[in-house]
């Protein structure tokens, strides 16, 4: 009996001993998997949905670029989705599509529901358009997120020149034309035009014609319904006869202003059909854009007050990019010469540079009665755009 309970004691022993390395082996390994799991998980939690639709969404509410900028993944996927011009069918004739219709999602415009809803993938479509041109020295090749689209003859080129001085702006020099004339040159060809930028800068193009231009609105909205539309306006009396200077500097064949602006001139009928007319209708073409853009993502700029204060018009500009207000009075100076305001530095130079020739012509003498029922014939579109704008432009 001694001996048994002498034996189990001995014996027991080291079965405790084991006992208890198995329990401590066991709760290492419990705490290893645990540790393991939460690890696993919070990965899981980084890349889950809630992360991308976060990001996505910066980039669907954001007006300003550089929360674009903070989500490059989802920019991609944005704008794969939205650049398609080849897949957008024209809106019926006479009636403009609003982004609201139905139908409209069946143009590829699939970003309206949302990019939110969408695990951004990286496919060669997306490859196509987006930053696979990024040279890290010099920059990408970027779709403009500001157009200045009008109109003819308003001071477009003045603005333009004048925002391009600005750091955080490149522009292209010319006009691409490609929402009206080029569009079937497609998104590649139009990108191809843009200069170089990093991210922090916007791409900016002027096409003066975009404003008349009846599908313009439905394309630019179908490739970045983002875009900041920039519209220079001027008295469209002025406007008219600075349009009709050009012309007969280079045809001077062409009939009188008077002839070509009036059906009947006794009867006091313009002929709206001439687009140096048509063009000044302003509060028409508007209703187009607002179809597409709500007025907050249009900015306009009066043509007269970027003669008399050139840096006050930028000022506004500059808020309306989103970029620091670097391009003040400091930059202009008046060339009693040419008559206008010039700068004391551009883009590329520390000289002083004027715009050329054909900006600031003297313009044609047109009689002061014809002047006069123009401006009669302009008031009520005048100010109906004065109303839609929020903005007096004293043009009467
Ligand atoms: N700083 C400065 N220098 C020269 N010209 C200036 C300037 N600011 C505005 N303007 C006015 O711009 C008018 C030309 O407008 P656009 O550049 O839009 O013309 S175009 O549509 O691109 O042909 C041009 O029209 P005209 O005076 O009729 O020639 C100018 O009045």
């Amino acid at each position: 009996m001694a001996y048994r309970s002498l034996t189990s004691r001995v014996g027991s022993a080291p079965h405790r001993l084991t006992r208890r390395f198995l329990f401590i082996f066991t709760l290492s390994l419990s705490c290893t998997y645990l540790c393991y799991s939460l690890i696993f998980c919070c990965d899981h939690i980084m890349e889950g949905r809630g992360y991308e639709d976060r990001s996505c969404l910066l980039v669907q509410d954001a007006g300003s670029k550089k929360l674009l900028q903070k989500s490059p993944a989802c920019t991609l996927s944005v704008l794969a989705k939205e650049i398609q011009p080849q897949a957008i069918s024209p809106a019926p004739e006479g009636k403009e599509r609003r982004p609201s219709e139905e139908g409209w999602s069946n143009q590829n415009l699939s970003t309206r529901a949302g990019p939110v809803r969408t695990t951004p993938k990286t496919t060669d479509q997306e490859l196509k358009f987006n930053n696979n041109t990024t040279t890290p020295k010099l920059g990408s090749k970027r779709l403009p997120q500001a157009i200045i689209v009008g109109v003819k003859k308003g001071g477009t080129r003045a603005v333009l020149e004048f925002i391009r001085v600005h750091p955080d702006v490149r522009a292209m020099g010319t006009e691409p034309h490609f929402f009206d004339r080029n569009f079937d040159k497609g998104l590649d060809w139009y990108r191809s035009l843009m200069p170089r930028t990093f991210d922090s800068q916007i791409t900016i193009e002027k096409t003066p014609s975009y404003f008349v231009t009846r599908e313009a609105p439905q394309r630019i909205f179908s490739m970045c319904r983002k875009m900041k539309v920039i519209v220079v306006v001027r008295n469209p009396v002025t406007r008219a006869i600075s349009d009709y200077t050009q012309t007969l500097s280079k045809k001077p064949d062409i009939p009188s202003f008077e002839e070509l602006a009036f059906r009947n001139r006794s009867a006091g009928l313009v002929d709206t059909s001439w687009n140096a007319v048509r063009i000044g209708m302003y509060a028409l073409h508007l209703d187009l854009w607002l179809q597409y853009f709500p007025i907050s993502q249009m900015h306009f700029v009066s043509g007269e007050r970027l003669i008399t204060d050139p840096a006050g018009e930028m000022g506004k500009i500059q808020d309306f990019l989103g970029i620091k207000r670097v391009i003040t009075d400091k930059h202009f100076y008046f060339n009693k010469t040419k008559g206008f305001p010039c700068l004391k530095k551009t883009e590329n130079s520390f000289l002083p540079r004027c715009l050329g020739k054909s900006k600031g012509r003297t313009h044609v003498q047109i009689e002061q009665e014809v002047i006069d029922d123009l401006r009669d014939f302009y008031r009520p579109y005048n100010i109906k755009f004065y109303e839609t704008v929020g903005q007096d432009f004293r043009w009467e």
